[in-house]
């Protein structure tokens, strides 16, 4: 069985990750939304285990130094990270796995995953981000401003990614991401089946090399 393919979607706030993951995961019963540990304090509405697993500062920092986190980074003054074993387990299935993360995350991925696939998710304007974090009415004030204030920072590393997409109208920027998804999907699988090829036509096992 080949491994699965890794997807991370990385955006500012509110460009509207979380509203574009959701609405695929609606359709993609493929893929699994790996379960990020913060330290940020749940917003109404969210609970844990399903949209984050709310840890104290001590608990994150104990996760990390034991190595439990595949990669981990501060974001708008709280810690965030992705725990190693769901997403070891998934993969070694063969399960696709999307995750929502920072850029600064999605570099150490691609350390250990080079064939992570990128997809940066950009708002139509700076007005428009700040419109939809305040339209969300899920954030104080400060919250929003420190947010707006770390786009510009954000936005800076889109050229870094496979993928950009941009979210003006929801529709069709979903579509752009189920393609985007579908096309990874087959790339991968044809490049499978090219490598079991070569394999066979050379005689070598392909468990060998791992
Ligand atoms: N590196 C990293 N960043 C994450 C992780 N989970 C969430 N983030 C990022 O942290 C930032 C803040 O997330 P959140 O507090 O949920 O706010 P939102 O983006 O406005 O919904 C976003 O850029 C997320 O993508 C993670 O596991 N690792
Ligand atoms: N294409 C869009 N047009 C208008 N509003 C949108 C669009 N996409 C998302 N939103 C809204 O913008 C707000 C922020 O979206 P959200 O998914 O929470 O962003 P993020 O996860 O990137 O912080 C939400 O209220 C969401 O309903």
């Amino acid at each position: 069985m080949s491994a699965g393919n890794i997807f991370m979607v990385v955006a500012p706030s509110g460009a509207g990750k979380s509203s574009l993951v959701n609405a695929l995961l609606e359709s993609d019963r493929d893929i699994l939304l790996s379960v990020s540990c913060t330290t940020r304090a749940p917003r109404p509405g969210e609970t844990d285990g399903r949209h984050y697993r709310f840890l104290s500062v001590d608990t994150f920092k104990q996760m990390r130094d034991n190595g439990q986190l595949l990669e981990w980074a501060e974001v708008h003054g709280n810690f965030y990270g992705t725990p190693r074993d769901i997403m070891d387990r998934a993969l070694a299935q063969g399960q696709d796995v999307l995750l929502e993360i920072d850029w600064q995350g999605a570099r150490q991925v691609k350390k250990h995953f080079p064939g992570a696939q990128g997809i940066f998710i950009l708002p139509p304007s700076i007005d428009a981000l700040e419109e939809r974090l305040r339209q969300r009415g899920q954030d104080s004030e400060q919250v929003i401003a420190r947010r707006m204030l770390a786009a510009g920072g954000e936005i800076a590393h889109a050229p870094e990614f496979e993928y950009v997409i941009i979210n003006q109208e929801f529709s069709v920027a979903l579509s752009e991401l189920k393609r985007i998804i579908s096309a990874a999907r087959l790339r991968f699988a044809a490049q499978a089946l090219r490598h079991a090829a070569l394999f066979a036509a050379l005689g070598i096992s392909q468990d060998s090399g791992n």
